[in-house]
């Protein structure tokens, strides 16, 4: 679905991603994390247009897109929602979802996918389908500034699958939520990912819950790479809990809980 090729991103002098190589494939769900400045946002606006690489290369179901514009990038089925929800407020909650609709374009009922044109998901086909699918109906007519803090991130969620994504980048969609939110959130992800066969990449600090549901975790610290695997692995590795995790997160509940979880998956 979309392959990072030694993505660099400098500053002046500093370099917030450093080389930093990765393949997310059709389905999966991956998830990002690292310490606070170690390039993960950086990353995210990097793979979605919104920051020009300083080198490196970005390639989107074979199409080269490094350089493009973000629309480029909304055009082969890349969304993302932003740390701080972008929704407008004194729009209602459906018109919002509504601007994410006409932003997908002239074909609302088709997409690309690998060169050939599919149908939308049923679920994708309108304002109020994608407010069903969120859990935000009871709220459609509100302004979006009068719904909680929680909707919000769900309603920036919406927003974003209503450009009719392939790949769907969510940053810190956890970040304020009460650990039950947090819980509920994840469930969404999943379901999102299954039902809409999405690929999904997932930046978050709230990393016991994030190790919970996610397939693969990808590790950065001070903009490079250091760990690609899954989060049984991840959990034991050296270099991630010196640098990140610290040594709770490897005792042996934690690996059981992510080894279970995979041999179910
Ligand atoms: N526009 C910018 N100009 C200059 N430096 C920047 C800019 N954006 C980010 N940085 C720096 O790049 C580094 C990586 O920042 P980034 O926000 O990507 O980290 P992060 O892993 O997402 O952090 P957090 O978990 O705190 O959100 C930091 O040192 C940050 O200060």
């Amino acid at each position: 679905m979309l392959e990072a090729r030694d993505v660099t991103v400098r500053f002046g002098g500093l370099t917030a991603v450093d080389a930093v190589s990765a393949s997310f494939m059709p389905g999966e769900l991956v998830g990002i994390i690292g310490p606070n400045g170690a390039g993960k946002t950086t990353f995210f606006n990097a793979i979605s247009g919104v920051q020009p690489l300083t080198d490196g290369r970005l390639m989107c179901q074979g199409h080269d897109l490094t350089g493009s514009r973000p629309h480029r990038y909304a055009a082969h089925g890349v969304a993302r929602t932003f740390q701080t929800p972008r929704v407008f407020g004194d729009m209602t909650v459906l018109d919002n979802i509504a601007f994410g609709l006409k932003f997908a374009g002239r074909r609302p009922r088709k997409y690309i996918l690998w060169g050939e044109e599919k149908d939308v998901p049923w679920a994708l086909r309108d304002a109020s389908s994608i407010l069903q699918l969120i859990g935000l109906s009871a709220q459609a007519g509100l302004p979006a500034a009068a719904i909680t803090p929680s909707q919000q991130r769900l309603l920036e969620i919406g927003m974003a699958l209503g450009t009719r994504p392939r790949l769907l980048l969510l940053d810190e969609v956890a970040a304020g939520l009460t650990e039950a939110e947090i819980e509920d959130m994840a469930r969404l992800i999943g379901r999102l990912r299954d039902e809409l066969d999405l690929t999904v990449i997932w930046i978050e600090h709230a990393v016991t819950t994030l190790l919970r549901h996610v397939e693969r975790v990808i590790v950065l610290h001070q903009g490079r790479k250091i760990a690609d695997d899954t989060p049984a692995n991840v959990v034991r590795n050296p270099e991630v809990i010196e640098a990140y995790l610290g040594d709770e997160m490897a005792e042996p509940e934690t690996v059981a809980s992510t080894r279970t979880e995979e041999a179910a998956a």
